[in-house]
């Protein structure tokens, strides 16, 4: 990249970076042989000709663009497939599919769920049967749970799985409209083989719902199997190129051994032997959401690098009336949308590899049938889930935002960013169904530290907390996040407060903890918050780095401390002992961390390492040709390919005319 004829300005920037932008790169990636490693295979993806559009796909109608899509995807697995061959190396295909589909692969939920489902809920004998005609694409899948009628609340879904013993099959039916499964992804027209989430019925009593895997298609002709209603939902806001679909069954008949049974079972004979837990069913979520705070930070590091390049490139009226027009990264107000993109993408990237570990440390245990700490890891994947994806999708528009006019433009690739990251508010629990449910863990946990039991680590501060609750405020890192804590654990006090207030008012639990959600859904934020903060300060204070870019890290670090104490100051003037003096210092703070970014500003996106084929952004790529990229891109519009569109002598033509008589 050093060689590329760059816009000067970008020179001027990276030229005065005070650290080492490779070692940065380095400790993202995981060392500098990751690095290594992940370039060449970059580099091997985005040097096949196949994989690169001759005309941007926007232009493509939804049906070439689907098309184009898959044929992609195709691609992209068989060089996927060599290279791991040939290297031995593990791909992050996710990363490169930026780069290839702009939006998401057709095969997302193959590798995200299906096959991770077949590995998680599958006995070995399911595994042995299943795993690797999936790892093969011989078969091709997808996670079917949404229906119309049902997508946050699973207990409810109503496709039924009813247990034939005569003949030992499951009988599929959907029987209502509201049951038909919607949204799967790869559905619409790629996948043949499903995870179909069903309510298991056994001589007419309900046994809950239970993952089946379901032939849906047939391997030579795709068409759909007799008994199989499946389609297309049409196009959406984002992820055009997923091919979600639906999918009804008539009396639809499966062998009993497509039922999953690593939990519950069922016998020969329709015995129902149920599983250690029965919420292990819904163990794909767990580790899917536990992804998404990762994704998160990848997004936010996409959308971050486009914005700051081109604010870097972008010169817009004078801070003095007598000098030139500036940089308009040089506008205060422009650093205080934009440094916050960089510091959330490191802190997602924190707390996604300590969640990570969390979560592997919870699975070894089930392995070995113990459960303790599976509550905690499902409340802190819930809110984190929640609240990373918001932030992310808020700082992601934020940026798009900040790039004025071009942002608005298909080709900054900023819209398209936002559409695939605002759906990660949704998909996989909506966001406020999640924050409720760390809201229950957090209302136990209060119960529990009331009674003077010993919390998990991620709560404990609650029962600091109550044993003294008028600590001194401190200005320093290790001083907000007290101060997140004690937000966090006065709304959980207030939360709780509420509920026991309106049951003595007579209402029951329910409709107490109905009324009182607003509240409970904020202590669950702020819960989440204090550990964003917690798990980031404390990971960047152990980071092994030269004094340069620890430096730097610090100061991201303390940026994000800062940006939220001062967003959510008022929580803090009510749960905390800070003093409106204390708010000054840190807003002086505040503005004194935006000017230490600010000469790193370039350097720190590039730290990304984000190849122009993954950014795909006219305003954002490494030399900064922006205006440049932004006509060639408009050149391609299939309206420029003629000087006159047969419109104007079609309509345009007659209706001047008319208007002359
Ligand atoms: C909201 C949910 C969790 C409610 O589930 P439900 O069975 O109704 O539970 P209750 O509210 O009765 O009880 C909650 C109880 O269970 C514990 N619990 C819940 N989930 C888990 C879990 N995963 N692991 C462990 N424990 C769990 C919870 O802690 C409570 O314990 P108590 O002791 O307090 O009683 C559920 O309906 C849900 O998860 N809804 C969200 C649905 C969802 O995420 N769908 C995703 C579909 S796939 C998708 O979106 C794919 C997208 C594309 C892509 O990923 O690329
Ligand atoms: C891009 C995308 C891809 C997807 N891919 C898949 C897939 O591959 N497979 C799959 O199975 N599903 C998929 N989904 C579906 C997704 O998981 C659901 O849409 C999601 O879980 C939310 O459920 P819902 O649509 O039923 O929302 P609803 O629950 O209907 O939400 C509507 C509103 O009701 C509120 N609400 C609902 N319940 C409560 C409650 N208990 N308390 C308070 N408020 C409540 C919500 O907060 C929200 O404001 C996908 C969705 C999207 C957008």
């Amino acid at each position: 990249m050093a060689n590329v004829k760059c816009n000067p300005d970008l020179v001027r920037e990276r030229a005065k970076c005070s650290f080492d932008v490779n070692e940065l790169i380095h400790l993202i990636d995981g060392g500098e042989n990751a690095t290594k490693e992940k370039r060449h295979f970059e580099e091997t993806i985005f040097s096949v000709k196949e994989l690169q559009d001759a005309v941007p796909e926007e232009y493509l109608s939804h049906k070439d663009r689907y098309e184009n899509a898959v044929r992609k995807a195709t691609i992209l697995r068989d060089v996927c497939r060599e290279y791991m061959k040939k290297y031995n190396y593990k791909p992050n295909r996710f990363r490169v599919g930026h780069g290839v589909f702009k939006d998401v692969s057709p095969f997302l939920l193959h590798d995200g769920m299906f096959v991770a489902t077949i590995i998680g809920q599958g006995t070995p004998e399911q595994q042995a049967e299943w795993l690797p005609k999936a790892e093969n694409m011989q078969i091709i899948g997808t996670y079917a749970q949404t229906e119309l009628g049902h997508g946050s609340f699973i207990r409810g879904l109503e496709t039924r799985a009813t247990y034939d013993p005569k003949t030992e099959e499951f009988i599929l039916n959907n029987a209502t409209l509201s049951s038909f499964k919607w949204w799967p992804g790869g559905l619409g027209s790629t996948v043949n083989h499903c995870i179909v989430v069903a309510q298991l019925f056994i001589n007419g009593k309900s046994y809950g719902i239970q993952p089946f895997i379901v032939q849906i298609r047939d391997l030579n002709t795709h068409k759909p199997l007799p008994g199989v209603k499946v389609g297309e939902i049409g196009p959406k806001m984002g992820f055009q190129t997923a091919n979600n679909g639906f999918l009804g069954f008539e009396n639809f008949r499966i062998p009993r051994m497509n039922m999953l049974m690593k939990n519950a079972q069922v016998l020969k004979d329709g015995t129902f032997v149920k599983g250690m837990n029965e919420k292990l069913t819904y163990g794909t979520m767990v580790m899917v959401r536990v992804g998404i705070v990762g994704d998160c930070s990848l997004n936010t590091s996409l959308a971050a690098t486009i914005a700051v390049r081109y604010s870097a490139v972008r010169h817009q009226s004078k801070i003095k009336a007598k000098e030139p027009e500036v940089q308009i990264l040089d506008y205060v107000t422009q650093q205080h949308k934009l440094f916050i993109a960089i510091a959330s993408s490191h802190v997602f990237r924190n707390v996604y590899s300590w969640l990570s570990k969390s979560y592997l440390n919870v699975m070894k245990d089930l392995a070995q049938g113990k459960q303790d700490h599976l509550p905690e890891l499902h409340a802190t994947a819930c809110c984190l889930k929640a609240v990373c994806s918001r932030d992310a999708g808020s700082v992601v528009e934020e940026c798009r935002l900040a790039c004025g006019g071009h942002g608005y433009m298909t080709s900054s690739n900023l819209p398209l960013v936002y559409g695939f990251t605002i759906a990660t508010v949704t998909y996989e629990g909506e966001q406020t169904v999640l924050l409720l449910q760390t809201a229950r863990y957090l209302v136990k946990a209060w119960l529990a530290a009331l009674q003077g039991k010993v919390l998990a680590p991620s709560v404990s501060y609650l029962s600091d907390w109550l044993k003294n609750d008028n600590v001194r405020w401190q200005n320093t890192p290790e001083g907000i996040v007290k101060g997140f804590q004690h937000v966090a654990a006065g709304k959980v006090k207030a939360a709780y407060d509420t509920i026991q207030k309106y049951i003595k008012l007579g209402k029951d639990y329910e409709d107490a903890w109905n009324l009182a959600s607003v509240q409970l859904m904020k202590a669950s934020e702020a819960h989440s918050r204090s550990i964003l903060c917690e798990v980031s300060w404390g990971e960047v204070i152990r980071t092994s780095a030269s004094p340069n870019l620890l430096q730097v890290l610090k100061q991201l670090a303390q940026l994000y401390l800062v940006y939220w104490t001062l967003e959510t100051s008022g929580d803090f003037l009510v749960y905390s002992n800070i003093s409106k003096d204390d708010i000054a210092i840190l807003r002086e703070k505040y503005e004194e961390l935006l000017a230490a970014i600010r000469p790193n500003a370039v350097g720190l996106v590039d730290a990304f390492d984000l190849r122009d084929e993954i950014l795909h952004s006219t305003l954002g790529s490494y030399d900064g040709r922006v205006y440049e990229r932004l006509m060639e891109e408009a050149l391609k519009s299939p309206l420029n390919q003629e000087s006159v569109n047969a419109s104007f002598h079609k309509y345009l033509k007659p209706l001047m005319e008319k208007a002359k008589l």
